[in-house]
């Protein structure tokens, strides 16, 4: 992403030169919840299932399937505060699971986030809010009566509602990450209630 702003100046086309490795990590990241149902990490599942979720959902059915949002710089927003997750996170696990695991990469894994969740929960926000207009004019996605079923679904609702439902849910996350960082950093011992 550096190398591609770089060389172009603009960040028109860095969605498209890297849709093909976001989209192979983001979904098999999928693999994160398998994980956490098998019992292979002790990660919650519900915590990592609403992550996962809304990473596949925004790459999938928004970034991939609305072409004319592909260049928003809220596009950037949330594909910079992935990114920077993501180098830190794994880190964190390779050089724990090394036993050389130096100070910084811990502290980076538990204080990254403090802006970084916002930075990317903004960044799909706005995603989301550019699609609309697209998603409304296009009628993409939806079903409209009649049909053979019976059924109706509106795309451009389903997507207010998206983005209604980060209320009550990037809290639960960001409180989580903070229980997690005092846990870690500061060695507090946090009762935390059963899936
Ligand atoms: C269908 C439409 C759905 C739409 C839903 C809409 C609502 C969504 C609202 C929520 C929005 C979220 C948006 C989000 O995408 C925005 C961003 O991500 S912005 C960037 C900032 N993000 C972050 O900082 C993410 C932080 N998240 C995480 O760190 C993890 O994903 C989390 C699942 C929260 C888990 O963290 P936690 O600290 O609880 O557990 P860990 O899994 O890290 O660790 C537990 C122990 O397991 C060991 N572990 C785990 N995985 C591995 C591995 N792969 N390899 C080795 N070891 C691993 C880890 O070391 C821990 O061990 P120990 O306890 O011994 O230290």
């Amino acid at each position: 992403m550096v190398r591609f702003y770089m060389e172009k100046g603009t960040h028109k086309g860095l969605y498209k030169s890297i849709q093909k490795t976001l989209k192979f990590f983001q979904t098999f990241a999928l693999l994160e919840v398998v994980h956490c149902i098998i019992g292979i990490v002790p990660t919650s599942v519900l915590v990592a299932g609403v992550q996962v979720s809304s990473r596949i959902f925004m790459v999938w059915l928004i970034t991939h399937s609305i072409k004319p949002i592909q260049n928003e710089e809220s596009v950037v927003l949330f594909l910079v505060a992935w990114t920077v997750t993501e180098i830190t996170r794994y880190s964190f696990y390779t050089f724990s699971l090394l036993d050389h695991l130096p100070y910084f990469i811990k502290w980076a894994r538990y204080n990254f986030f403090i802006i970084l969740y916002p930075v990317g929960v903004a960044g799909e926000l706005l995603t989301i809010y550019a699609a609309l207009p697209y998603v409304k004019k296009t009628g993409m996605f939806s079903i409209r009566l009649p049909n053979k079923y019976n059924v109706s679904f509106d795309y451009y609702y389903f997507l207010l509602i998206t983005m209604a439902s980060y209320i009550p849910l990037f809290p639960q996350l960001y409180f989580h990450m903070l229980r997690q960082r005092r846990k870690v950093l500061h060695g507090e011992v946090i009762v935390e209630k059963d899936d």
